[in-house]
């Protein structure tokens, strides 16, 4: 990596990032176009848009990865041309492992690292402790809820301390009720840990609990639509009128909201 100006403001740059992949027949894919985004230090930003419009795309690129076919990206001013693996942790969706306790699972992230025995069961107690589950350290993950095994996944990825914490669609095999509580915990953590965190996601609403701003994307090719900032303070009420608005500016930039002329009697 060499370092590069940049905005001083910006801690993640992409710039005029196009990804193509070559097809069987050999015509090419454009999963994205020309994408341009500045995300600060400390910034939630969640990747909102249909199947197929490139948000895993954009992950990897910004991983490190895949490369872009042109345009760069860089991270803290240090151009991004292989995987960022000390600074950035990708949310693994189903990675624990079975035959491992919970704290194992947690310590696992940390084994790669060059820190002793003592060292790692302290963290991983920190962040077991972060997400409510020191009663269950010395269970396995088949003794846990599907949301308690999500929580496991979140300290585990925590407990590495990354910078960056890359997350696509962590939450989608959750019910809605378990979703709701897990969304809680991890805007909780990130207000605490401040970590810089590119999160993925279909669910208009999970954006608007979530982000400091939503990236809109649209498909063939992948493009940035628009990015909405979400002015709210957190803990945010999903039942709040300005919850809803910002919600209702979120489903009008995907065209999904009907034309309003409902008479209310109220
Ligand atoms: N390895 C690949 N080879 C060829 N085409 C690919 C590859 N990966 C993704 N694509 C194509 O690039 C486009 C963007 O895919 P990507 O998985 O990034 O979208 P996505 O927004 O994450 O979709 P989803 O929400 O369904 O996961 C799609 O048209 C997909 O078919």
């Amino acid at each position: 990596m060499f370092k590069m100006d940049q905005n001083n403001e910006s801690f993640i740059t992409i710039e005029g990032v196009t990804k193509n992949y070559p097809r069987n027949d050999k015509t090419q894919s454009l999963a994205l176009d020309k994408v341009d985004l500045s995300i600060k230090k400390g910034e939630f930003i969640c990747l909102l848009g249909p199947s197929g419009c490139g948000k895993t795309t954009l992950l990897n690129l910004i991983g490190g990865f895949s490369k872009p076919t042109t345009g760069k990206i860089l991270i803290d001013g240090e151009l991004v041309d292989k995987p960022s693996v000390d600074r950035i942790t990708i949310f693994q969706n189903y990675g624990l492992l079975p035959w491992r306790s919970v704290i194992k699972n947690v310590e696992l992230g940390l084994e790669a690292k060059k820190i002793s025995k003592e060292e790692r069961k302290t963290i991983a107690e920190e962040y077991l402790s972060l997400v409510g589950l020191t009663d269950f350290s010395k269970h396995h993950p088949s003794e846990l809820s599907g949301g308690m095994q999500q929580r496991v996944a979140i300290a585990r990825a925590l407990a590495a301390d990354p910078d960056i914490l890359l997350m696509d669609e962590p939450f989608g095999a959750l019910d809605a009720m378990t979703r709701m509580g897990i969304q809680d915990e991890i805007q909780r953590i990130w207000s605490e840990k401040k970590k810089t965190i590119i999160f993925v996601t279909h669910d208009i609403e999970e954006a608007v609990f979530l982000a400091d701003r939503i990236v809109i994307m649209t498909p063939y090719p992948g493009k940035v639509k628009s990015i909405l900032k979400v002015p709210l303070a957190r803990k945010r009420d999903r039942t709040s009128i300005d919850f809803l608005k910002i919600r209702d500016k979120v489903f009008s930039e995907f065209e999904l909201k009907a034309p309003d002329c409902t008479e209310y009697y109220l």
